[in-house]
């Protein structure tokens, strides 16, 4: 059986694999198509404590594979390499060809299901636009770790693992893109990263999670009701780039000097980490008022961690909109594929209150 530990020599040598696939297919499981992109899932330090300061995707596809035997008992695997980065390097052209290559692989028969393999720091927002963009019902799980797979109770194999199960399990078709980490089910609409290094990590701190796994059953709870995937209007198949959105952060003694770089630099959008409920200094509203003049989407989200900001009377007008309780990480995602479609406020307000 697999220790689910690799030893850190074995692993650095063992970094150039770009795909692998298990032996012979049994026809009675799930055809699950693993794609890597990197991250501590894939990491390997210098010592097997080591689980800060080490190289995140440092390991292929194959590594991560052939480190869970036991996957061949609950599916036919095989995975892909998109990228080897860790998560902060995640950008828009990763995101536009990870989002085809799963339309790609699940308009197949052959493929039941999908794992997404990928660093935690900016995992929820790649889940949350595959959540808006992948045209299918079938599963697609998103699965990272917080300990390199060098390190003693490393949790990325039995993440992994878990991530196929629920990828192959048919109840867990329709339910928009998860993210499986730390035995819970989260919905990618709704789960965030809450803590800096700890293994459960992500939460959905007012929504709870969809469903867990114990004992090595699926159970499902919840379903999101925000519409995703079949139901989303988003689609990427003619998109090669997608309209710049920066975020801003509100604090004490900021300035409108923010806005007017982020409009200079092309910023079609912005979300605003505003205080409280939203809320933007006096100084703030003048940088994002006279954004708001050319053109630019206001989108105001808040730091608060949670909570759904209250629409204000004033917003409709000034090309402003309010992010509903979308963090502004999943904001501005919302936001880039709404700029898509339209530059309409009011249209893109009616986004942030359905999807
Ligand atoms: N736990 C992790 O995966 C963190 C890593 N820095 C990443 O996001 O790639």
């Amino acid at each position: 059986p697999s220790t689910g530990i690799l030893k850190p020599a074995k692993a650095a040598a063992a970094t150039a694999a770009t795909t692998a696939t298990t032996a012979e297919a049994k026809t009675e499981l799930p055809n699950i198509k693993i794609l890597a992109t990197g991250g501590t899932i894939a990491g390997s330090a210098a010592s097997n404590t080591a689980v800060t300061g080490y190289t995140a995707g440092a390991l292929g596809v194959e590594t991560l594979i052939n480190a869970v035997p036991e996957l061949k008992g609950i599916a036919n695997v095989s995975g892909e390499q998109i990228v080897n980065v860790g998560s902060p390097d995640i950008d828009n052209g990763v995101l536009l060809k990870l989002a085809k290559r799963i339309n790609a692989l699940l308009s197949s028969d052959d493929v039941d299901g999908i794992v997404v393999t990928h660093g935690t720091d900016t995992l929820e927002e790649t889940a949350y636009f595959l959540n808006l963009v992948v045209k299918s019902d079938k599963p697609v799980v998103v699965v990272g770790a917080m300990r390199p797979a060098t390190a003693i109770s490393a949790d990325g194999p039995f993440n992994l693992y878990n991530a196929v199960k629920v990828a192959g399990t048919p109840e867990a078709k329709g339910k928009g893109v998860m993210v499986m980490l730390n035995d819970r089910i989260g919905s990618a609409r709704f789960i965030t990263k809450t803590n800096t290094t700890a293994t459960d990590t992500f939460k959905s701190p007012e929504q709870g999670y969809m469903g867990e796994i114990v004992g090595g059953k699926v159970y499902f709870y919840y379903e999101p009701l925000r519409k995703h995937t079949t139901k989303s209007e988003f689609d990427v198949t003619e998109l090669d780039a997608l309209p710049q959105v920066d975020i801003l952060y509100e604090y004490q003694n900021n300035g409108a000097y923010l806005y007017d770089a982020a409009v200079e630099a092309g910023a079609k959008g912005i979300v605003v980490a505003g205080s409280g409920d939203g809320s933007l200094s006096s100084a703030s509203e003048k940088g994002a008022e006279a954004a708001a003049d050319k053109g630019v989407i206001i989108a105001r989200s808040t730091r608060t961690g949670s909570g759904t900001v209250s629409l204000s009377g004033g917003d409709a007008e000034r090309n402003f909109v309010t992010t509903d309780s979308l963090n502004p990480q999943k904001a501005r995602i919302l936001l880039m594929l709404a700029l898509t479609k339209t530059s309409d406020a009011a249209k893109i307000q009616q986004y942030f209150n359905e999807y």
